[in-house]
């Protein structure tokens, strides 16, 4: 007996993610295109969304109603915004379903909606959605544990597409963070995230960052363990979109029979366990 398809949602449909992944679930056996969602006045509504993302017609008309689309659906996927974020959240919890999360940007308080959310959905949310990148954090927390503070200082660069609303990126956060628990310390109160005018010198412990932005680069980014006379530098380079949506993708269906809880890309790739 085969098992039904995996019904997922697409939100931000017509963004550049919602497309890339929209054209992956078409061409992934075992998962199907449920519905996808633009917000309301969006240029998008009622087009096909197959054909909006160059898949082909799928007979998924792109909708405003989200309600609707959660309804009898197993798991949404979401790249949008922290707001939308959160409100699609609360939308998944209360249909009880999978909500994988890629948006960056969140703030506290929008990361305490996606707790409470998280308490009857099952959520897997991060910052990159890559093998490469986490398996990078997982490189990166080890150097910095390996790497005295007093003799290793840590940078994160960042470079990304001219559209990127945010900064850093939430990769650049990720690979910090990795760094930080490395180190044994919190990253917000090590944090370097601008540097102008007159610094004073380098404070010892700290995870400075550094972001570019420009073109149509999909995503650099380097974390850099500086030494006297000699640097070792640890990087992703990001050659296409759907590198995500694969991690996107595998994240939703992992998360299909587990418990309502907050999840990482970490848990679905099996690196949680790594020192
Ligand atoms: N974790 C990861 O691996 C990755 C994360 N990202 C993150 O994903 C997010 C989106 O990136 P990207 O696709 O490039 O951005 P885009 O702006 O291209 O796409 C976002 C889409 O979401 C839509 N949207 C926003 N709010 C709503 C809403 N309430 N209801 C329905 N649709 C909505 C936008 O519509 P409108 O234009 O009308 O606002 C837009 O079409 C960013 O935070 C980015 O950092 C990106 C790639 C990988
Ligand atoms: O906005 C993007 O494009 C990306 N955003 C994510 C981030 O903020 O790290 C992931 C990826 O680098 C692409």
């Amino acid at each position: 007996m085969m098992n039904a398809p995996i019904k997922l949602v697409v939100v931000g449909a017509a963004g550049r993610m919602g497309r890339t992944l929209i054209n992956l679930i078409s061409q992934t056996p075992g998962v199907v295109l449920h519905a996808a969602v633009e917000r309301a006045g969006s240029a998008a509504l009622g087009k096909d969304a197959g054909d909006l993302a160059g898949a082909g017609t799928l007979g998924v008309a792109i909708t405003d109603d989200p309600l609707a689309a959660f309804l009898h659906a197993d798991g949404v996927i979401d790249f949008t915004s922290p707001a939308s974020t959160v409100e699609f959240a609360a939308l998944a919890a209360q249909a009880r379903i999978v909500h994988v999360i890629g948006t960056t940007g969140c703030l506290p308080e929008h990361e305490d909606k996606i707790d409470a959310a998280a308490r009857h959905a099952r959520v897997v949310k991060s910052g990159n959605m890559s093998l490469g990148v986490n398996l990078l954090s997982v490189l990166i927390k080890q150097a910095a544990r390996a790497l005295e503070a007093a003799d290793w200082d840590i940078e994160v660069l960042e470079m990304h597409h001219k559209h990127k609303v945010d900064a850093p990126s939430g990769t650049a956060l990720l690979l910090g963070q990795a760094a930080a628990e490395g180190r044994g310390v919190d990253l917000t109160s090590h944090s370097v995230r601008v540097r102008d005018g007159h610094t004073g010198a380098r404070e010892e412990g700290s995870i400075g960052f550094a972001t570019l932005r420009g073109g149509s680069v999909i995503g650099e980014h380097s974390v850099l363990f500086a030494g006297e006379g000699e640097i070792i530098t640890l990087s992703h380079s990001a050659g296409d979109r759907s590198l995500f949506a694969r991690g996107a993708l595998k994240a939703a269906v992992w998360a299909f029979d587990k418990k309502p809880g907050r999840y990482t890309m970490l848990d679905v790739l099996g690196l949680n366990s790594t020192p």
